[in-house]
């Protein structure tokens, strides 16, 4: 089980207000007893890309898995704190709510009124190995859009252009849609994942180490796919490859031990950073 890191306070750079997509506030995370995030702060800007890095266990995936609620799949696991998307809480019921104000009087942000799996077309994720489902490439990228939306064979044809085209696959895939997806190379299926993942026109596309199981060149075109839609999206990426979150993220924060240590744009935090233990990560003195 995690120790918490410490009692020293997080640092913590902010982006403007009306910048932000999606904030974690005061997070705490447990999977049965063991508690896993200790009071995690994280902003999210919009049309940005940030990076979450750290040492194995640190609780990077599980900040992520509970940006868009993944682990209410998994019974005895249980976030507390404020998950703010559009300034909406996602984590609020109305027993939350009467505990926060219980707490600490403040008022209660509006709950976001939303089932899980309307949140998650608007919170989506990729996950750190290729998951294609077996079925045709067309229909992996029609799958979303099916479970939310009535469309038309024209209009359809539409958004699976148009999304493959933005995940940098059109031009391998387009003369074989109906093959099944399960074929392509795991650099393919990666973005062909990508491409499932923003159909649905998320606001926010969460990716757990989607590089890890890829080769350099894979790895360098889907870097490339990420850093274009960051135009159109928001992007939350978990890696364990410094190269890549100082390549392609504009923030970043650095965890350890369940908390959030240090949150600054990303050159910041790797040119000056300013905790001890970001310090030693960054510079590979430890992990
Ligand atoms: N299903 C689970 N049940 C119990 N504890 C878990 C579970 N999943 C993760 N943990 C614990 O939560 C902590 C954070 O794990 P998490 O996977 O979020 O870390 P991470 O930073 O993503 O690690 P890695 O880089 O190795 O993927 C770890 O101590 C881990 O052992």
């Amino acid at each position: 089980m995690p120790a918490a890191a410490g009692t020293e306070a997080p640092i913590m750079a902010r982006p403007p207000e009306d910048r932000l997509v999606l904030e974690a506030r005061q997070l705490d995370f447990f999977y049965g007893k063991t508690q896993a995030l200790f009071g995690v702060d994280l902003p999210i800007e919009r049309n940005r890309i940030t990076a979450l890095i750290g040492p194995s266990g640190c609780g990077k995936s599980t900040l992520l898995r509970a940006l868009n609620r993944i682990y209410d799949l998994y019974p005895g696991q249980h976030a507390t704190g404020r998950i703010l998307l559009e300034n909406k809480d996602i984590l609020a019921d109305r027993a939350s709510q009467a505990r926060l104000r219980a707490r600490d009087g403040e008022v209660a942000l509006e709950p976001a009124g939303l089932n899980v799996s309307a949140l998650r077309a608007r919170v989506g994720m990729v996950f750190q190995k290729p998951t294609p489902f077996p079925m045709s490439i067309y229909d992996n990228v029609a799958y979303g859009v099916r479970l939310y939306h009535r469309k038309s064979r024209a209009e359809m044809d539409q958004i699976v252009e148009r999304s493959l085209r933005r995940a940098a696959l059109w031009d391998e895939v387009k003369d074989k849609l109906t093959a099944s997806g399960l074929g392509l190379s795991g650099g393919q299926q990666q973005r062909l994942c990508v491409a499932r993942g923003i159909a649905v026109e998320p606001e926010v596309l969460l990716l757990d180490e989607p590089a890890s199981a890829l080769d350099p060149v894979s790895t360098a075109k889907l870097e490339e796919t990420l850093m274009e839609l960051r135009q159109d999206f928001s992007i939350v990426i978990v890696t364990h490859n410094l190269q890549q979150a100082a390549r392609i993220s504009d923030w970043t924060g650095f965890m350890f031990l369940g908390k959030m240590i240090e949150f600054r744009p990303t050159a910041e935090l790797f040119e000056r950073p300013q905790s001890p233990r970001t310090r030693d990560y960054v510079t590979g003195r430890f992990g």
